[in-house]
């Protein structure tokens, strides 16, 4: 099996009105079009995951991110067995300082959203099974089959590796 490569930002921030939020964003182009995501997208040859993350962060939503303010929360496996060209390891990083304001790109329709409030409904539908756990920061380990129509959960398996920030 061969899985490609891929990693994903979430960037957070508190709004003025102390609500906390994630840069997600519609996809505006390729694989996923229309969906809400992360900014983020294939680890190119020679590159690390972190690296790759930071990269795409800014290719998309204009925000410059230091490698070296990312936090590695997940590692997520997604498998296409009607399609399996379609299989990717995703590394999920997260971080809370960032330089920029973010602006719409030809890949990507950036915005803020409350982390209570999340777009689960427009995103990959593996999503809910993840990703607040995620923003509330525990570190997971999750594995994902999609049924043929390459959108529906078929399996899932979702294991925390650490509370990070647990008190
Ligand atoms: N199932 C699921 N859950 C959460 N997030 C995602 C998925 N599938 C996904 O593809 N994604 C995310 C991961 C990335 O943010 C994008 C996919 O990146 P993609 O646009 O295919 O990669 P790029 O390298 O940017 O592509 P090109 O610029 O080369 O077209 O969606």
């Amino acid at each position: 099996m061969t899985f490609t490569p891929v990693s994903l930002c979430l960037l957070t921030r508190t709004a003025a009105d102390g609500r906390r939020e994630v840069l997600l964003g519609r996809k505006k182009r390729g694989f996923g079009v229309g969906k809400v995501v992360g900014p983020g997208g294939h680890v190119e040859s020679g590159e690390s995951a972190a690296e790759a993350a930071a990269r795409e962060t800014t290719e998309e939503t204009g925000l410059a991110v230091a490698v070296g303010d990312l936090r590695a929360a997940a590692n997520v496996t997604f498998r296409f067995p009607a399609k399996p060209a379609w299989d990717m390891r995703v590394a999920v990083f997260t971080g809370e300082r960032f330089a920029g304001e973010a602006r719409e790109t030809e890949e990507l329709a950036p915005r803020w959203y409350p982390v209570d409030a999340l777009p689960i409904d427009e995103m990959w539908s593996d999503n809910r099974l993840w990703l607040p756990q995620v923003l509330e920061g525990r570190r997971l380990d999750a594995a994902f089959v999609f049924a043929e129509d390459g959108e529906t959960v078929a399996e899932s398996h979702v294991a925390i590796v650490a509370e990070d920030w647990a008190e």
